[in-house]
Formats: C-alpha cells, structure tokens, sequence
C-alpha cells in the first residue's frame, strides 16, 4: 500500500479580537459595585501591597464608589446601552464591512473586554468556535500603559493556560505615532472646526496614570507626548494653541501632570477664554470623555470664567478610525492574509 501524503494546503482562518477596558452592564450601583471590584483588584491598574489595597478598597471604595458613579453612568448612559459598548459594537460591525470590502471574504471579529462583559476569554472562545486558528489581538488603546495593554496581555495569557491547544495568536501593542492614526485625529479637528470655529487653545486630554509607572517603565507619557507633537504639526500648530494634559486622578498617589481639572480652572486666568478639547488615549466615548470631559470639564471651566468649552468627540466609528484599525489588523496579519 502506498502511503500519500496530504499536500494540501490548509488555509488559516484568520479572526481579530477587538479589545477595550470594558464598562458596567447597568448603570446601577450594583453592576458598577462588581465592574470595579474586577477592575480595581487588577495589580496591574492598582499594583499597591495588597495586605494595604484590599482592605481599602473592600472597606472604603467599594462601599462608597459605587453609589456616586452610577448616578454619573446614568447621566450619559444611551438607549442602547454604555456608550463604551454601543460604540464597541458599531467598531465591530465597521471594521468588519471595512475587512470584508478589501479582502473579499469574511474576517471573524469579536469583542473582549479587560473587565466585565464580554470578557477577553468569551471573545476568544467566540473566534475558536467559528474555526478560527489565528488571532489578532487589538487593543483599542493607542499609546501602551502597563495598566491598560499589559492587562490584555496578561489576561490573554490566563486564557490559553487552561487550554490543551490554542491558536497562533498577534498582539498589537500600540499605535500612538501611526500615520493613520494622526490623520484620523487631525481630521476629526478639523470637520470640528469647520462646524463651530477654531478656538484659542487646542486641550489634548489624555487619561493619567500614577507618576511612580513612568519612572519604573512605562512608556505612557513620552507616547502620549510623541501623539500630541505629531498632531499639533499635522493641524499646523503653533506652541501657544496646544496644550497637553492628563485626566481622571484617582487615589492619593502623584499623577501625571498637568492635570487637566488644574489647568482648565487657570487657563481663563492666562487670558484662555476659548478652548477645544480632545481627548487621544480613548478610542471610544465613555465616562471618562462624555461626564468627565464633556460635562465636568465644562462647567469648571465657565466658572473659572472661560467663555466657550467645546468638546471633540472621540474617533469611535468614524471611516477614518475605520481605516486606521483595518490597516492594523492587515499589518499584523502580514503573509497570514496572503493565502
Ligand atoms: C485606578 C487607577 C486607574 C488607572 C491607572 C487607569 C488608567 C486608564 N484608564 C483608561 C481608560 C478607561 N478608564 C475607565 C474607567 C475607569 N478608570 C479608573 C481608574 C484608572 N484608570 C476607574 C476607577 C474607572 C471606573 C469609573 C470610575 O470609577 O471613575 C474606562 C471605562 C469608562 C466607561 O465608560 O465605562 C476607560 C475606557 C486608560 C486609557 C488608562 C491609562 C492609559
Ligand atoms: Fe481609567
Ligand atoms: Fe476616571
């Protein structure tokens, strides 16, 4: 008997994983109460001792937090649904047709969430059931933090450790100086502009993250410096109508600086009385852009006595962004997507 062997190429079955920080089923402090638990007990996000942390964060935050950011949840929660999932859905749904057009076939895509559902390990298991055998995993966060990127990393890991095979898997860490990604930004400020007029002062937003990070690694803030340079000379720029700034502190550790609160409250001050204000580390509206920035942000600003506060929306699914992600999932992909 002649043994043949079987030549035939099998062809991968390529799938991404589309990846954000994940956001509460509910806007009800119930759901937002077990969103942080998970989320705050991540020594990544919180890496303090945890004989310190746990009891502070078991006896004092969790009991207190909740409450107060359900009602800010509520105060921007769509019909649909978080705004964090809503969009994460209509990225899918976009990334999706944007595949589909340019490479004629279908690319399985699923969404995973770091925290809350569905977690990182539902997305996986979503792509493997529809015989995906290659993964290509996409943060949605353009400069890498150890508390945001390596959690999907991590997490990623977890998942295939209980498993007997799993499949080739890329990781995309980070995106902050893509040319795509700039444009994307710099066009979204400009569509801005032609709608409402060009302020005095540009405010880059970034989300913030304790100082102690940078110094041992993180690479966090020159990305975040490296973004906000590209795109002030994409938009043409100069130093005076740009500003960068770090949002969202949270606990008693130093952050980033300038703080983004500190400085709206003493822009007008400096004679600042009209400013646009964007904020590059999201890749989706959430909480932190629509409360914080758009909501917040505005009234301490008018009452520091600035005159005009206009924020930008995130990228979310705008066809630019849409361009941008095709364009990584095919630079990852490289030869996968050949055969
Ligand atoms: C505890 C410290 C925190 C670090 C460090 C941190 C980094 C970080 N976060 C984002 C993006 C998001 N954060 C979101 C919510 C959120 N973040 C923190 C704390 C830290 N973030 C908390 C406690 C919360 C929950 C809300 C609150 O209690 O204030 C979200 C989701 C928002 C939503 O709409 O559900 C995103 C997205 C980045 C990019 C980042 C560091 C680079
Ligand atoms: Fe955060
Ligand atoms: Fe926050």
């Amino acid at each position: 008997m002649i043994l043949t062997a079987n030549t035939a190429a099998v062809s991968p079955k390529v799938g991404v994983l589309l990846v954000n920080l994940g956001t509460p089923d509910s806007p009800t402090p119930k759901d937002v109460k077990r969103f942080l638990k998970q989320f705050l007990s991540d020594h990544r996000v919180v890496d303090l001792n945890p004989l310190i942390w746990k009891p502070i964060l078991n006896g004092i935050i969790l009991n207190t937090r909740p409450k107060a950011v359900a009602e800010l949840y509520q105060s921007i929660w769509w019909q649909q649904g978080s705004p964090l999932m809503v969009v994460s859905e209509r990225q899918k749904l976009a990334l999706s047709g944007a595949l589909q057009a340019q490479l004629g076939r279908t690319v399985p895509i699923a969404l995973g969430m770091s925290y809350g559902n569905p977690s990182l390990a539902n997305g996986i298991d979503a792509l493997t059931t529809q015989g995906v055998d290659k993964v290509i995993v996409l943060p949605l966060y353009p400069q890498y933090s150890c508390s945001t990127v390596a959690p999907v990393f991590d997490a990623v890991a977890a998942c295939y450790k209980s498993r007997r095979n799993y499949p080739e898997t890329r990781f995309s860490k980070e995106y902050y100086q893509h040319p795509l990604y700039i444009e994307a930004l710099a066009q979204s400020v400009r569509a801005h502009w032609q709608q409402h007029g060009q302020s005095q002062c540009l405010l880059m937003s970034f989300h913030g993250v304790p100082v102690r990070y940078v110094t041992e690694g993180d690479p966090y803030q020159q990305q975040c410096e490296t973004t906000a340079i590209l795109l002030a000379q994409a938009l043409g720029l100069e130093a005076s109508q740009w500003r960068l700034c770090f949002q969202s502190k949270f606990g008693k550790e130093e952050w980033l600086t300038p703080a983004t609160d500190s400085l709206l409250e003493s822009l007008p001050k400096q004679g600042i009385k009209s400013v646009d204000i964007m904020c590059p580390a999201f890749a989706a509206d959430c909480l932190e852009t629509l409360e914080e920035i758009s909501i917040a942000g505005k009234e301490s600003f008018i009452d520091a006595g600035g005159h005009s506060y206009r924020f930008i929306d995130c990228l979310n699914d705008e066809p630019a962004h849409i361009a941008l992600l095709k364009s990584l999932v095919i630079e990852q992909a490289g030869h996968w997507l050949a055969s």
